[in-house]
This record gives structure tokens, sequence and C-alpha cells, in this order.
């Protein structure tokens, strides 16, 4: 990795022109029409009144100057406008915290939503710390790029305004005011390109840096198993370096602006003072407009200066919000051809044909079939990665599969609207994953609608509930962060209850390889056979008993099936099974724990 390798664009990552961005930003803001009117009134009376403040001094100037008015009505106006100037900007920047505090509340709620409905294909390929950092960061990041920008038009508008005066008292003055600015806006334009290149990148570090946190602090757990902290934290140090870097150098970028521009006003007001001096003596203009000018000079330049500053932000706040639209507009790989209401599916599943492949360029599944009846339940065995977790995905419709075809009742599957599909589908996967709240609150998961009484029902019914007496608060009992308070058996058991209260169509068990204490397995078994006589199931079984409870077990190698059968004809056929049976299933037999510990005796005898 180069000194600025890993800001790669995203895979989703899509490059707007700005037109179409401005047009899009439009959109948002005109959902706040009303609030922008009151922001576009306020912004008018700000620019009158700040304009118009220097020529009231200079009319106050030669006022006194010609002894027509007093010092003390001259405050008294110069304190009123400065009241309304006041007010005005407060009316202003109220109203806009207003509108963008909900654009960026609104920015993230279509990002968020955007990121909920992209597929599993989507979280396999782009991480979920960058993920995250579009939500947040660059959300926010183009609110304050918006602020900015209101505060720079609102300036510009005021020069407008201060130019008419201007002109109308001394045009060859006003003339070399003029000519310099060209050279700022050329000199700002120069650096255009440069700025957004730069800042994109900032961005893509400051992903990278959240990412790399979001990823140490939930592997916290195996890193200290594995006792490496000092290589996260070195990690950690390089990522965070790189961003350092990276803000440093659009820092330098951008810190080349400045001192090019100073140059420049200090130079154009040089030259004004001396002109206006010589006119003032000569008779051509009063002190008063003399004055005016050099105020006008620095009011002048104080926002060009802005701007020129303002196209490195804006184009930060560009380059954010180009990242925000990205991921709203990013696709799901899955290819529905329809929306149609899955309704009451019975579960009769058949793969005809099926390619599948997490990647194009290799195949897990090559012209895969598969029947599995209404109500049957199979059990899926075979080596690590043979692709029994795969079947069970592409039934879930969590990856689009390359060719052939999967029906549901006869109905092609990319005809369902996924979501009803989804509510008939019951689906414990191989880690359990609990969220913080109670037992009752993670039970209630699959349907907010079940009552406290289904539920208590529901979970009393598997092994009468013991399960729950060694918890403290039974039911209510906190699981903690993704379940960290309960054991690994009861959080198995929870994930099958959350599934048992949707009394799926489809049951798909991606089963735990983690042993449970003898108890809890009871329960557990209960309550998988309980679903298995409701539903058609998939069982990625690890456990005998669950192979043994199956109607049909399915041995799978390199993603095809190579035998299938009852456990009986299995084992006499004396193929993979029965070579997988004797290395794994038989040891959890209990004839052959019984005969072991018969062997234990006896050796200790002996
Ligand atoms: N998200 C993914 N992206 C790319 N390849 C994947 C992905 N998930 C699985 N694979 C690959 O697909 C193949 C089948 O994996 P699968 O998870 O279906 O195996 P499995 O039989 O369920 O294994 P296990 O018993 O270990 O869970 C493996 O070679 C695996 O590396």
């Amino acid at each position: 990795m180069g000194l600025f390798g890993g800001l790669e664009a995203d895979k989703y990552d899509r490059q707007y022109s700005d037109a179409y961005l401005a047009k899009r930003i439009a959109a948002y803001m005109l959902r706040y029409r009303w609030y922008m009117v009151g922001i576009v009134i306020g912004f008018t009376i700000l620019s009158f009144v700040s304009a118009i403040r220097p020529v009231i001094i200079s009319i106050g100037v030669d006022a006194l100057v010609a002894q027509e008015t007093t010092f003390w009505l001259l405050v008294g106006i110069l304190l009123a406008a400065a009241l309304a100037e006041y007010g005005a900007n407060w009316l202003r920047r109220y109203l806009l915290s207003l509108v963008i505090g909900r654009m960026v509340a609104q920015l993230r709620k279509d990002a968020f939503a955007s990121a909920t409905a992209r597929d599993l294909a989507f979280y396999d390929t782009n991480k979920t710390g960058k993920i995250v950092s579009r939500i947040t960061s660059d959300t926010q990041e183009f609110g304050d790029v918006l602020l900015f920008t209101s505060d720079v038009i609102s300036q510009l508008v005021s020069v407008a305004v201060l130019l008419v005066v201007l002109l109308s008292r001394s045009i060859p003055l006003t003339v070399i005011i003029l000519l310099t600015t060209p050279v700022f806006f050329g000199t700002a334009m120069l650096f255009r390109n440069v700025a957004r290149r730069v800042t994109r990148q900032a961005a893509r570090a400051m992903a990278v840096v959240n990412d790399n946190i979001q990823e140490s602090v939930t592997g916290i757990s195996v890193a200290k198993n594995f006792r490496r902290e000092a290589m996260i934290y070195s990690e950690f140090v390089g990522v965070n370096t790189l961003s350092y870097q990276t803000n440093l150098r659009r820092g330098m970028v951008l810190a080349l602006i400045f001192p090019v521009l100073n140059f420049l006003i200090g130079f154009s007001t040089a030259i004004v003072l001396y002109s206006g001096a010589e006119a003032v003596l000569g008779g051509v203009i009063s002190a008063g407009s003399w004055y005016l000018f050099i105020q006008g000079a620095d009011r002048f330049f104080f926002p060009v200066i802005n701007l020129s500053a303002f196209w490195s932000q804006f184009q930060q706040g560009l380059s954010a919000i180009e990242r925000v639209f990205g991921l709203i507009d990013a696709e799901n790989m899955l290819r529905q051809v329809d929306d149609q209401p899955a309704g009451n599916i019975n579960g009769h599943i058949v793969f005809k044909n099926v390619d599948f492949g997490y990647t194009d360029d290799q195949l897990i599944l090559k012209n895969f079939d598969l029947d599995i009846k209404q109500g049957e339940s199979v059990a899926f065995v075979g080596h690590t990665g043979a692709g029994k977790s795969t079947i069970a995905k592409l039934v879930a419709r969590f990856y689009e599969f390359q060719g052939g075809e999967i029906c549901i009742d006869g109905r092609d599957i990319r005809t369902f609207d996924l979501p009803s599909y989804r509510a008939r589908l019951g689906i414990v996967p191989q880690q359990p994953f609990l969220f913080s709240g109670t037992i009752m609150e993670n039970v209630r998961y699959a349907r907010p609608d079940a009552t406290d009484e289904e539920i208590r029902e529901l979970v009393y019914s598997v092994g009468n509930g013991e399960w729950l007496e060694t918890l403290p608060d039974g039911l209510q009992s906190d699981v903690g962060e993704r379940g960290a308070r309960l054991s690994m058996g009861q959080r198995q058991l929870v994930s099958l209850l959350r599934v048992m209260v949707q009394k799926p169509a489809i049951f798909i068990l991606d089963e735990a390889t983690a042993s449970v204490d003898p108890f809890t397995e009871v329960q557990i078994q209960e309550a998988v056979d309980m679903l298995l006589s409701q539903s058609t199931s998939i069982l990625i079984a690890h456990r005998l008993s669950t192979v043994r409870s199956a109607d049909r077990i399915i041995v799978l190698r390199d993603g095809g099936i190579i035998e299938e059968g009852s456990h009986e004809s299995l084992m006499t056929q004396g193929g993979h099974y029965a070579e997988l049976y004797n290395t794994y299933f038989r040891h959890q037999s209990l004839s052959y724990v019984e005969g072991s510990k018969s062997r234990l005796t006896q050796t200790g005898s002996d």
C-alpha cells in the first residue's frame, strides 16, 4: 500500500455532475419551502443592512464635516442599523439551523433506509464502518458546509448592494476594486479540482478510521483471547496516521491559497487608499466617500476571501453529499421480477438447475437440483465449505443466483414481495444474535404484536421454562449486549423461540457448533422438534440428534449432492455419510458416551 493507498472508492461510489447534485440538494430543500421563504427574507434584510452601514457612516462623516448633524444622532442611527442586522441574522441563522438540521436528519434516514435495504452481497463487499461513516460524518459535514455556504451567499449579496453604492460615488475607484476580483476568482478556480480531490481523500481516510475502530471494538473479545491488543492498536495507529497525513496534505493544499490572496488584497487596498486620498485632495470626492471606499474595499474582499476558502469547503460538502447519495442510490444484486405477496405458503421448495457463486468467477453450486416437500425436514451434512449454508441463504433469498430457478410452492422465488416472503421464514443463524433488552423483547422481535401472555405460554411450552430459573428476572432478564449475559445454550433457545413465535412455513436452522450442557440440549431439541412438526425444515446439522430427527439426510461435497436417504440407509451404504458419522457424529451418541465411560472405568480399574 502506498502512502495514500487504501483510500480507493467503494464499489457503490458514484461521481455525479455538479448540476445533478445541485438539483438533488434543491429537491431536499424544497421540502421546507416556507422556512426557505423566511430565510430569504432574513437574507435580504441582513444583506441590505450590512451593506448600508458603511454608507451611513460615510454620510455621517460628511454631515459631521459640514456640521449638519450631531455625533449622537449618528450613533443612534448606527445602533438601530446594528440591531436590525442582529435581528435579521438571528432569524436567518435560526431558520437555517432548522432547515439544515431537518435536512441532515432526512438524509440520514434515507441513507440508513438504503443501508438496511441492501442485500447480503452488498455487506460482503463493503465494510460496515465505512457505511456508518457515510450516514453520520458525511451528512453532518454536508450540513456544516450548507451553513457556511449560506453565510457566503449573504456576504455576496451585501457586496452586490455595496457595489451599487460605490459605483454611484466614484466609478474609477470602484473599477480599481473590481479589477482585482477576476484574479481572486481565477486563483480560487485553479484550486478547485485539487481541493475536491484532497478533501474526498480526507473523507475516505476518516471512513477507514471509523471502520477500523468499529471492527476492533466489535471483535475485542477475540483480540483479547489471542492477546492481539498491541496488534489492533498498531493497525489503528496505521490508519490514524494515514488519516492525519491525508488531512495534512489537504491542509497544505488549502493553505497555499491564502498567502496569495492576502497579497492581492493588500495591494488593491493600497491603491484605493492612495487614489482615494488624491481624489479627496483634488475635491473629486468627499472625505466620507473616501472612508466608504476604504471600508468598502475591506467589506468587498472579505467575502471574496471567504469565497476562495469556500471553494475547498464547498467541494468538501459536495464530496460528502456525493458519498451519501452514493449510498442512497446503491443497488442490490437481487433482482425481483415482481412483488407478489407471498401469502400463506406451504413450503414446497424446488431448486432446478441452479448455478450460484458469491462471485461470478467461482460457482459454488452448479446445475444444482433439489426437491424438499411440504412439511419435510432435511438435514444437510458435509465437510466445512461444502455449501450447506449457501443453500439455506438462497432459500432465504439473501443472494442472487446466476442460473436456473428456485420455486416455492411452484412459484418463482423472484416473483415474491420479499418482506412478505421472509415473514414466512424462520431462520436461526449459527451464531445467535440477540439485541440489547429482555428475553421477552427478544422473543417478541419476530412478531411485535404478540402479547406477553402468548410469549409466556410459548416460552414455558419448552421444558416448562425450567431454563429460565437460573436467570435473575426470568423472562424479564436483561440479555446484555448481543446476549452476552446469557449462556450459549440460552442464546440458542431464545433465538429458537424468536422463530417459533412467528410460526414459519419454512424453518432454517444453521446449527451452532458449540456444544451445550445436556440439560439445555434437551430443551433445544424440544424446541427444534416443535418447529420440525410445524414447518418445512432445512437443517444445517452439527448435532447427531438433529440429524436423526430429520426425515431425509443430504450429504454435500463441493456444492453437489453425493448421497441422500435416511440415517440407516446411508449407514448401510457405507459411503461419505458413514465416514462422517464415524469421525464426527458418533462421538455424540449416547451409546458411544456410555461406552467410553465404561472403557475409562475399565482402564481405571486395570
Ligand atoms: N459471503 C461469501 N462470500 C464469498 N464466498 C463465500 C461466502 N460465504 C461462503 N463462501 C464460500 O462458499 C463455499 C460454501 O460455503 P458455505 O458457507 O455454504 O459452506 P458450509 O458447508 O455451510 O460450511 P460450514 O459448515 O463451515 O458452515 C465456501 O467455499 C465458502 O468459502
